[in-house]
């Protein structure tokens, strides 16, 4: 049986009615004041989890939680954007290593971050966290983690994972990292041979995925041959780990490197913990070895701009305008390009060093394209969405990494496009979606979200196709936005 297969859900605001009212395609229910529970007339128990707003409330249906975005007519006003996730989680791990305390300012309070901030206590590194001030102080340790043994569990953090990993071969002692069930089967094997090739007795399982165990006895250094065309994340790994090497340290890309904004984020970083990276265009990297990072003082995130490009898709496909807080033209994320992506396809931009604004003017209509994605990854996801409401189809090319993250994102964004109307061609690396007819999106859809944020963030916009939408399981997105949903709706005209 599937337990959310009937209809949509559709909440009408406390203030109008009742605290909720729930409707769907056949039946209308309304609930009465206070009531939590209630069965529909197929007998599906409905609970109301949480009020997060009053415009937002999650459900759960039958065992699956929802919520219902209603239609979008216009995405219009100001988001303060959270910290990014990639900043937030490197900045923990380079102050956790270096010499002297770091302030971490507007840190991103999600999942991801919380995986890394619980494993490097565990690991003996002193983290005083103030969440409500979105700070936290780190006590650097100087060299290597205390700890000489530890299991740690990641979730399903990429940036927790890979980057730990690498840095507890540089201690003494013997250590376990594993996640979720699908951390499991994301791939980590080229990390595990670039370290062993640097001398860390570390092994995965025999898929090539976590978990990860580790015997260190610290990092010999020397040269190491990395693939990159799976994920940059190895890389990234690779690099921080590097000056805390016993000798000089080079690593060479054995084949195609993918998402390299992130690895230049990883140098800066690294540039501003005090260690220069040597970079021969991105095939062969060269670090010092038995050197150690120097705290900057204080480091403030800036704000994410993969989560930035929810609301600026919004503010395209609507009108908007609509301006995020946090990132713009100074930003060090390479998913800041996804801006200029809109702007192709006929969106109007405006920059400030920490702003951006995004408008579409009357008259003008989004365009589809055809575009190379391998550096922004994460991004693509919400061109995909954007592409339902473009003139033209749209092709996303070079996204292979689609298939090794959150969920293989290539097939479950195939399949829920298509709920909404749209023609998809799903190839190995692509993705080429074709709107639907007459671009009506198809009204009452419930779209799955596969234990995916950005499934869920990204198909949220399907809203602005003049018709609410559900989207099951949307605490997913507290991997990197617990809040979204709230800011969303706080959005919506
Ligand atoms: O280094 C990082 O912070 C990240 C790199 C990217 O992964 P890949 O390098 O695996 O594409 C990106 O998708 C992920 O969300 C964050
Ligand atoms: C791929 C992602 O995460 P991770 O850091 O777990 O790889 C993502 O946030 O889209």
């Amino acid at each position: 049986m599937k337990e959310h297969g009937f209809g949509f859900v559709t909440l009408i605001p406390p203030k109008l009615t009742a605290p909720f009212s729930v409707r769907r395609t056949l039946h209308c229910l309304t609930v009465r004041r206070n009531v939590r529970q209630f069965h529909s007339r197929k007998g599906f128990l409905i609970t109301l989890v949480s009020q997060q707003s009053p415009e937002c409330t999650y459900l759960k249906i039958g065992g699956i939680e929802t919520v219902t975005v209603p239609e979008i007519n216009n995405l219009t006003g100001t988001l303060v954007l959270p910290g990014s996730k990639s900043l937030s989680n490197r900045v923990l791990l380079l102050s956790a290593l270096a010499k002297g305390t770091t302030l971490v300012e507007n840190l991103l309070e999600s999942e991801d971050v919380s995986y890394m901030l619980e494993a490097l206590k565990l690991l003996g590194v002193k983290v005083e966290y103030e969440s409500k001030e979105k700070k936290a102080r780190i006590e650097g340790c100087g060299g290597p983690f205390p700890a000489s043994t530890g299991e740690l569990f990641l979730g399903n953090a990429g940036t927790a994972m890979r980057p730990l990993t690498a840095a507890l071969c540089l201690g003494d002692g013997e250590f376990v990292l594993d996640g979720v069930k699908r951390m499991r089967e994301r791939p980590i094997a080229d990390l595990v041979q670039g370290l062993q090739q640097l001398g860390a007795q570390v092994t995965c399982s025999d898929t090539g995925c976590p978990p990860v165990h580790i015997k260190a006895k610290g990092l010999r250094g020397g040269k190491t041959i990395v693939s990159g065309k799976m994920s940059s994340q190895f890389l990234s790994s690779l690099l921080m780990a590097a000056p805390y090497s016993k000798n000089d340290v080079v690593i060479e890309i054995q084949d195609e490197l993918i998402s390299v904004p992130y690895v230049s984020m990883t140098i800066e970083l690294m540039r501003r913990f005090g260690v220069t990276v040597g970079n021969e265009d991105y095939r062969v990297f060269r670090i010092a070895g038995n050197q150690c990072y120097s705290s900057p003082g204080s480091y403030f995130v800036e704000g994410d701009a993969s989560s930035a490009s929810y609301f600026l898709a919004g503010g395209a496909i609507t009108g908007g305008p609509i301006t995020v807080e946090g990132c713009g033209s100074d930003s060090i994320q390479g998913d800041i390009r996804f801006v200029h992506v809109l702007e192709k396809m006929g969106a109007t931009v405006s920059w400030t060093p920490h702003s951006i604004t995004v408008s579409r003017g009357k008259g003008k209509v989004l365009e589809g394209i055809d575009e190379d994605c391998i550096d922004i990854p994460d991004a693509a996801m919400t061109l995909a969405v954007v592409a339902l409401f473009a003139e033209g189809h749209t092709a996303l090319r070079n996204i292979y990494s689609w298939r090794v993250k959150e969920t293989d994102r290539l097939a479950a964004m195939s399949k829920e496009l298509m709920k909404l109307g749209a023609a998809v061609m799903e190839g190995q690396d692509y993705i080429v979606i074709y709107p639907p007819g007459g671009g009506k999106i198809r009204k009452n859809v419930t779209v799955s979200t596969y234990n995916d944020h950005r499934m869920a963030m990204s198909l949220s916009l399907a809203a602005c196709g003049g018709c609410p939408i559900t989207i099951e399981d949307p605490k997913c997105t507290w991997k990197t936005f617990p809040s979204y949903f709230e800011e969303l709706t706080r959005l919506i005209r």
